[in-house]
């Protein structure tokens, strides 16, 4: 199971927490798949008035580790505030740290991640960038004291699974003892199996949840789906190839006549 800064995680599935029809579907996708975090934004936890505090609540009262996010910064100056914020309301130096960089594709912004990266973990934070697939500006946020990376599967909220598997296979062999987690754009149980085949340490999303028409159903297919890719990578998968092969020995055949 994974270790993000000296804690372990009960599970590699780790899910959001917003846009869920009620309190009570979050809840139960959260207890019948057994996710292993909570991410949070603290923009919604700081909503005005006792709707915002239940909510709190209700995150804090699911059990597992806090992991309150940046989402909707746009700026260094508003992630490291936002960030600030986070370590008050939920007492924990974890932060997952989004920095967006264009309005439409909400794509990472790699300058100001790593600038806002720098000045979080220099004030003890422990940070969990959201990142692209890119290796070097992976290294970038290694030097800046993430011991955590975030890459994303796809942009936010399109359910697309793994738009490169290629970089994230490349960025996954580059770094192979850092934690990694696939963060972002997986529409599909059998996504987020791809990403653990491919040697990922966790999954983190939301929308694929919580826009289910059986949100707590497909909380459990992740977490079965998780538990499969994990198996499979540990499992030492065959290489594919390009030439047929046949699975059956032609030696010691019977000869019918
Ligand atoms: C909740 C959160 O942190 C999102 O910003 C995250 O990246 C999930 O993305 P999806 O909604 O695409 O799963």
């Amino acid at each position: 199971m994974p270790v993000f800064y000296g804690t372990d995680i009960a599970s590699s599935l780790m899910l959001g927490t917003a846009q869920y029809p009620s309190p009570k579907v979050l809840a139960d996708a959260f207890r019948r798949s057994g996710a292993g975090v909570a991410t949070v934004s603290l923009r919604r936890e700081s909503a005005a008035g006792g709707a915002g505090r239940a909510f709190g609540d209700l995150i804090r009262g699911l059990g597992v580790p806090v992991l309150p996010n940046t989402a909707g910064c746009h700026s260094v100056r508003d992630a490291v505030t936002t960030a600030h914020m986070a370590r008050e309301v939920f007492g924990t130096d974890w932060i997952k740290l989004e920095v967006i960089g264009h309005p439409d594709t909400l794509q990472p912004d790699p300058f100001g991640l790593v600038e806002a990266a720098r000045i979080l973990a220099a004030d003890g934070f422990k940070v969990f960038p959201y990142t692209t697939e890119d290796g070097v500006l992976a290294g970038r946020l290694l030097d800046a004291g993430c011991r955590v990376l975030m890459p994303w599967g796809a942009p936010i909220g399109t359910g697309r699974g793994l738009a490169n598997p290629y970089a994230l296979r490349t960025l996954r062999a580059q770094f192979p003892d850092v934690p990694m987690v696939i963060d972002a754009g997986l529409g599909l149980p059998s996504h987020a199996a791809q990403a653990m085949e491919l040697g990922f340490d966790a999954v983190l999303l939301n929308t694929a949840v919580a826009k289910a028409g059986d949100p707590a159903a497909m909380a459990e297919a992740f977490a079965l789906a998780v538990r499969a890719g994990r198996l499979a990578h540990g499992a030492d998968p065959m290489e594919p190839r390009d030439m047929a092969a046949p699975s059956t020995p032609v030696l010691g055949l019977a000869v019918l006549e």
